[in-house]
This record gives structure tokens, C-alpha cells and sequence, in this order.
């Protein structure tokens, strides 16, 4: 019951996904390479690839917006409606999210959403990715994060809010919230998160210093559950799958509903003042200017 009404009480308050949609290429299905009847059928959007396999319930989730897997409007859409879809078809339990971008899991927000745009964008914006954070924070299914490359600030949002992550083995695939560096905030909810996975002392300091930890300190720091090398991620993420699933899953689900309801209520509550907070504060000169000048850096950095 507890989680029945938890859900209800998340679904009435979420948006409909496809109320966001703009430009985006939706429900395309093409047989997998090598594969056979349905359940090797692949499906997706132009941003998100969905391999599906019927026989183990388990669909593996690409993120494919290159170059870096930025959070653009379109591509948190299609997250969301790629993950409802998998969430409505009692065939899955299970969704290992990763990356189909060479070296970056995803690099957090798409910084030219929120860069010289107007309020309405960038509230459009926000309310998209609190949207998706709440899908996959309170979704039912067992989600496993596949990280196979770095993992920033939004990037690390996704993975957070996943059930387990396993992190490839390259010093270059840092994770963190290193919001403070560019001169944003974290929000709350974001926040509460980092808190609920690594601790508050942990996320203090992070959170502060804006720290993007390598492997092994992403390993000690609690934020990754196994570090392997990286052409073992992928089938170490399906062990860690099998594991999740050994649980009856109404067991499972509404313990994680226990876990995570008063985190997620917390900005379902507050859902239209945390969209206010965060377009005046985008939207300010001074945080326009510094916004522009890390995009800047980071385009010259190139080559
Ligand atoms: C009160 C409430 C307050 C609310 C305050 C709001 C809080 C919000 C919380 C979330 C915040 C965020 O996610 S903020 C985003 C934080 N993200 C980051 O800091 C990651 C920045 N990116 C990187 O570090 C790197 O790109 C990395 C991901 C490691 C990949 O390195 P590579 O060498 O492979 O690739 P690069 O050459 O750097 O990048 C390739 C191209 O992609 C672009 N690019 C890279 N990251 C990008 C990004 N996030 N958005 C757009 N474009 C990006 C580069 O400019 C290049 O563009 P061209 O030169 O044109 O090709």
C-alpha cells in the first residue's frame, strides 16, 4: 500500500513527458544486430538507444548525444519517455544505463540551455531535469549504472539516482558534483543525494570543493559501488544486475520507496519555487558571465 500511494502520489505530480517533447524522433524500432524474434528488438530515439532483452527483463539504456552526452532538453525527454516506457511493460525489472559516447558517460547539463537563453527556457529546462531525476530516483525498476566514462555533475545526478554503479578503471572518468567550480549551486535535492550516498561530512567537503574523485577515491568515498577494468564494466554491471533481481521485486521496490520518498517529496513539494530559485539565479548577469566564460575554456581547451 505504501508504495501504491507513493507512486500515485509521484505520478500525479509528475509532467506528462511527452508535453516536453520538441524535435525529437520517438519509438523507432529496428532488430538488434544479430538478433532474432522481439525480445532482441532495439528500440529508442535518436539520443537514447534501448537494447532490450525479454528473456532476463533487462534493457541496456544508451546515452548517444555526442560528443559528451551533454543534458540537452531533447535528450532528457527522450530519457524520460524511454525509461516510462520500459517502467509500463511489466516484460522488464531492470535497466543498465551507459554510454554509447567514447570516454564520457555524460558531462551534466548541456551548458547552451542555460546560456543566453530566456526565463521561459531555462524554467523549461530545470523542469525537465528534475523530471528525470524523479523517473529514475523513484522509478521501480532495478537501475545499474554502467560508467564507462567521466562523470560530472549532471552526469553524476544520473548515476546517482541509479540503485548501484560500477566505474571503469581510467583515471580520466572522474565523478563528482563539481557545481562550486563553475560557480552554481548544487540544489537541494541534488544535495540530499550526494548526502544519502556518501554521507554529510563527505558530501560537505565535496559539495564545497567541487571535487571530481578518480576510481579509487570515487571507490572509498562510497560513490561507486565497484571500480573494474573497463572491458568488464558492462558484464559486471549484469552480475550486479542478477543480484538486485535475486530479490522478489514488490520486497524490493517498496524498500526503496522507503529509502527514497522523503527526498523525492521534498522537491515535489517545492517542485515551482526550486524552478523559480533556479532561473533567477541562472539568469543573473553575474552567473551568465562566469557560465560563459567556463563554455569558453572549455571550447578552447579543444585540440
Ligand atoms: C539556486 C539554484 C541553483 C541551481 C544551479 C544549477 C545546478 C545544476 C546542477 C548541474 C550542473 C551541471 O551539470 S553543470 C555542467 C558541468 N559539466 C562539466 O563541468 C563538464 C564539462 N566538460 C568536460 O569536463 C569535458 O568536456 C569532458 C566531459 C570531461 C569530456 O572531455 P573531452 O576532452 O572528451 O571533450 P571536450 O573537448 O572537452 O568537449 C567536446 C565538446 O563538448 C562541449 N561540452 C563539454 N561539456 C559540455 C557541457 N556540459 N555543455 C555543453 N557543451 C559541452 C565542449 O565545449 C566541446 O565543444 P566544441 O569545442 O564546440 O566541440
Amino acid at each position: 500500500m505504501a508504495l501504491a500511494s507513493g507512486v500515485r502520489f509521484a505520478e500525479r505530480a509528475l509532467l506528462r513527458p511527452w508535453a516536453l517533447l520538441r524535435g525529437t524522433t520517438l519509438g523507432r524500432t529496428e532488430p538488434a544486430a544479430g538478433g532474432g524474434g522481439d525480445g532482441a528488438r532495439r528500440f529508442g530515439s535518436q539520443r537514447v538507444l534501448v537494447e532490450p532483452d525479454a528473456a532476463s527483463g533487462v534493457a541496456v539504456m544508451k546515452l548517444r548525444n555526442p560528443p559528451v552526452n551533454a543534458l540537452s532538453l531533447e535528450l532528457l525527454t527522450e530519457l524520460v519517455i524511454s525509461l516510462e516506457k520500459l517502467e509500463n511493460d511489466k516484460t522488464f525489472r531492470g535497466v543498465i544505463l551507459t554510454s554509447d559516447c567514447p570516454r564520457v558517460f555524460c558531462a551534466g547539463l548541456d551548458l547552451t540551455e542555460i546560456c543566453g537563453r530566456n526565463p521561459a527556457h531555462c524554467a523549461e529546462y530545470w523542469k525537465a531535469m528534475q523530471e528525470l531525476w524523479l523517473r529514475t530516483y523513484l522509478s521501480s525498476l532495478v537501475l545499474v549504472a554502467a560508467i564507462n566514462g567521466a562523470c560530472p555533475a549532471g552526469g553524476c545526478i544520473i548515476a546517482l539516482s541509479c540503485d548501484c554503479r560500477v566505474l571503469a578503471d581510467n583515471p580520466k572518468y572522474r565523478i563528482g558534483l563539481n557545481e562550486t567550480l563553475l560557480g552554481i549551486i548544487a540544489p537541494f535535492w541534488l544535495k540530499d543525494t550526494y548526502v544519502n550516498t556518501i554521507g554529510h561530512r563527505a558530501s560537505e567537503q565535496a559539495l564545497q570543493l567541487g571535487s571530481l574523485f578518480p576510481p579509487a577515491e570515487a571507490l572509498q568515498v562510497g560513490l561507486v559501488d565497484q571500480v573494474v577494468p573497463e572491458d568488464q564494466v558492462q558484464s559486471t554491471a549484469l552480475s550486479e544486475m542478477a543480484r538486485w533481481l535475486a530479490v522478489p521485486d514488490h520486497a524490493r521496490q517498496l524498500t526503496k520507496n522507503m529509502m527514497r520518498k522523503a527526498t523525492a517529496d521534498r522537491l515535489l513539494r517545492q517542485r515551482d519555487a526550486d524552478t523559480q530559485n533556479f532561473v533567477s539565479f541562472v539568469c543573473r548577469d553575474s552567473i551568465q558571465k562566469s557560465l560563459q566564460a567556463y563554455l569558453e575554456k572549455l571550447r578552447q581547451r579543444k585540440g
